[in-house]
């Protein structure tokens, strides 16, 4: 270790050391400092201190998003290690990556939690978020897409578009978050361009730029050429153990590439023409300059032009390698930072009312034992420090962050400052749950609102105070549900602990408390959610719980209309109170709830008695009367409501709550089940036995399609039939087949099906 660049080094409280390099300081773990940055101790130590507050037209907030197992963490892994912050290259089969750092991630060789992971590339800073591709995880990329400023889709060059790829993508285009496309696997035989390409142009409806062709194909695919330069990328890997870095490049010459050359040329008039069709100004330049010789077009000018296109997103830049194998990751990371755009080519609307001051915005608490919460902030406006108070607008508290960090996957170094445009961790912010909007004090977002208000009011434009809080991230009802319980009621304290941080970390997570047995419920997104988080409960916590058997989250809907009326007459102590009311309920649309007043009530109720009747109505929806599960697709009105003097609004809740629950009765119970779409890869010969279990499921069919030498069957199946799939699919198929899950809607219950499982739920089955 070269110990000339450290003035001090000394231990500290958690286990990390501190480095002194000239007045800066960085802490991190002794044997992780050793590990990463030996033999370029200096040089990263000086890029340490370069990147404190990197220009913010040089950051790149980047995320990676992809169907699982297309190869992200590879692909991560040979980001970090080409950049010089990895020694050795992670391998997910080994389970030694440095982003999949949770313990069951190592084991299942999957990523669970979206790391934020910084590092430099060519003088640019990337804060890069490795998302997860399983289906139970999809708010951990709604959560990173919301504070990314660009994604990379990373695809198994073989299989092209699969099923949650479609979905991540979906998340992207809600955000209008520019992507660049990176076909991985083209090691494999049946890795397949034009295939890949034309899944992106017909699944994702986007416009793919292709800015590379791939040289050689499966075993003998060597590199790439680069269409913009005309230059071919060549890994010329002498062993298994070589790690790509370095890497020929060479102009295509007619001498030696005479057929590489024709179809690269045809590919650069082919991705020049597409370029100039999706962007006026190079189209101009074209037409002007270059109209009878393309190969004159500078390289700049095109460049320039794909960029446009990317950020406008109307094409999406396709390159292509092979992570495993080493070979076009580097490229990649250019693309990063020459197409993706800088967080101030971004609009955030609101960060104008903030002007200089701070404004962040919490996308995701994780729990250390020794520093209690980390919580990753987006900062969008001002300057965060450490040893300072900030205000919590969701919470309307103000609280103290000790220490200020730049995440690096487990690792985390010190810094003192950090500005508008990066991605921090924080120590110290104990109220903070994710989605909250962090600004430097009250009196900040006064002066934003202020600033709002008088733009709304010269602008014309009508704008909600709720304007100067960044919006935060929407959480899906989760689907299953099971009761956890402790080994003894010693532990029932350290369980809640456990869950209401766990809860912090994760929104999808719901924990409820069954009001008739008092038992205590996990609800979650999925099995492989619920299996997590009890694993997770006893890893972190150290609490072995029970769970009881996994449950679907049904729905109640009515089938007609009926009107009832009501009266509550209580004497409770000495006061009596008397409350009337009189309703209608009807069936409406299934994603719909609501609650109404006639047009005379609605003028005449006091707000106090209103909000008591809205209250009374929506714990009605709470519990339907059939089995006791959230009712949807209601709509009630409220004719006349009447209330003697001295009748508490409670009192006019428990009226109309009762009213609800006999009308609701006599409008005829509809359980509504949670359906999912289902797609399972698989080859042919496994086809008729994994359809003759679908149709036990009550599974519909909906479409067949090939893929190469495999079937792509499209299905949509109950999800109280889906329980242990993942166990019935490996063994049917001999561990062939792999298949996603996600939820479609909820459907009404056939006559049958329903009675049995009133049967079943009422014990009588
Ligand atoms: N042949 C080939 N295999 C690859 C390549 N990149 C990754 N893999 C393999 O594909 C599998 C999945 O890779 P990961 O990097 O874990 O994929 P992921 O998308 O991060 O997976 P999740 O985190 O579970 O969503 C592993 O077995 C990798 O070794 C590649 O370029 N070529």
């Amino acid at each position: 270790m070269p110990v000339g660049a450290l003035h001090t080094l000394h231990r500290v409280m958690w286990g990390g050391c501190l480095f002194r390099v000239g007045s800066q300081s960085y802490r991190c773990s002794l044997s992780s400092y050793l590990r990463r940055y030996h033999g370029a101790l200096s040089d990263d130590i000086k890029s340490l201190r370069a990147v404190l507050n990197p220009d913010i037209s040089k950051i790149r907030n980047i995320g990676i998003m992809a169907h699982i197992d297309a190869g992200k963490t590879t692909t991560t892994e040979r980001m970090l290690y080409y950049s010089g912050y990895t020694r050795a290259l992670g391998d997910v089969d080994d389970g030694d990556t440095v982003t999949d750092f949770m313990a069951q991630e190592r084991e299942r060789g999957i990523t669970i939690q979206s790391a934020a992971v910084t590092f430099d590339w060519k003088g640019h800073r990337i804060n890069l978020i490795d998302t997860p591709g399983h289906v139970d995880f999809t708010l951990e990329v709604e959560r990173a897409l919301r504070v990314l400023d660009g994604a990379v889709a990373v695809f198994d060059a073989s299989a092209g578009v699969e099923a949650q790829t479609l979905t991540v993508w979906r998340q992207a285009e809600k955000h209008h978050i520019p992507c660049v496309c990176f076909l991985n696997k083209m090691d494999k035989p049946a890795a397949d361009l034009n295939f890949s390409i034309e899944t992106i142009r017909l699944k994702l409806k986007a416009n793919p730029v292709l800015l590379q062709i791939p040289i050689g194909s499966g075993k003998n695919f060597t590199g790439v050429v680069d269409l913009l330069t005309n230059q071919k990328l060549t890994w010329k890997l002498t062993s298994t153990r070589d790690d790509g870095r370095a890497f020929e490049l060479r102009s295509l010459s007619q001498s030696e590439d005479p057929e590489l050359l024709q179809a690269a040329s045809e590919a650069r008039t082919a991705l020049i023409e597409q370029v100039a069709d999706l962007d006026d100004e190079f189209a101009e330049l074209l037409l002007t300059d270059f109209s009878d010789n393309f190969d004159g077009v500078p390289v700049n000018k095109l460049q320039e032009a794909v960029r446009r296109v990317t950020l406008a997103r109307k094409g999406v830049p396709v390159l292509c390698g092979s992570s495993l194998k080493n070979k076009g990751v580097q490229p990649l990371l250019d693309a990063i930072t020459a197409y993706l755009p800088a967080p101030n080519e971004r609009l955030h609307d609101l960060v104008r009312w903030y002007k200089d001051d701070l404004c962040a915005l919490a996308f995701k608490v994780l729990h250390d034992k020794q520093r209690g919460p980390l919580v990753f902030l987006r900062i969008y406006s001002g300057t965060l420090k450490p040893q300072t108070a900030v205000h919590n607008l969701n919470r309307n508290s103000t609280e103290r962050m000790s220490r200020l960090l730049v995440p690096f996957a487990d690792q985390h170094v010190e810094v003192p400052s950090m500005s508008a445009g990066n991605i921090a961790l924080t120590v110290g912010l104990k109220q903070t749950v994710t989605g909250d909007t962090i600004v430097s004090s009250k009196a900040s977002a006064a002066a934003a609102a202020h600033r709002d208000h008088n733009d709304s009011e010269t602008g014309k434009k009508r704008r909600e105070h709720a304007d100067i809080v960044l919006s935060g991230v929407e959480v899906p009802d989760p689907v299953f549900f099971c009761t956890i319980e402790p080994p003894t009621m010693a532990k029932q304290a350290d369980l809640e602990n456990a869950l209401n941080c766990l809860q912090r970390e994760d929104p999808s997570l719901k924990v409820r408390v069954d009001p008739d047995s008092g038992q205590t419920i996990l609800c979650g997104m999925g099995e492989l959610h619920i299996e997590i988080i009890h694993d997770r409960i006893r890893r972190e916590y150290g609490i072995e719980t029970h769970l009881g058997p996994l449950q679907v989250a049904y729905r109640e809907t009515i089938l007609q209309e009926v009107s009832a009326t009501d009266t509550l007459d209580r004497t409770i102590g000495d006061r009596r109170h008397v409350a009337s009311v009189n309703l209608t309920v009807r069936p409406v649309d299934i994603s719909s709830c609501e609650v109404a007043f006639s047009e005379e009530l609605q003028v005449q109720i006091l707000p106090e008695i209103k909000e008591a009747v809205e209250n009374g109505v929506q714990s009605s929806y709470l519990q339907g009367p059939l089995l006791g599960y959230p009712v949807q697709g209601v709509s009630s009105l409220i004719h006349s409501v009447s209330v003697e003097p001295g009748t508490l609004p409670a009192m006019v809740s428990a009226c109309v709550s009762r009213c609800m629950l006999k009308a609701l009765r006599l409008a005829g119970g509809q359980v509504l089940e949670p359906v999912m779409a289902l797609e399972v890869t698989l080859g042919e010969e496994h086809l008729s036995s994994v359809l003759g279990d679908l149709a036990q499921r009550r599974g519909t069919v909906r479409d067949i399609q090939s893929r190469h030498d495999n079937k792509v069957l499209l299905a949509t199946v109950p999800l109280a039939e889906m329980m242990g799939y993942s166990t019935v699919l490996r063994t049917v198929t001999s561990g062939n087949a792999s298949f996603s899950l996600e939820l479609d809607a909820y459907e009404a219950m056939n006559p049958q099906d329903q009675g049995a499982l009133l049967k079943r739920m009422s014990g009588v089955m």
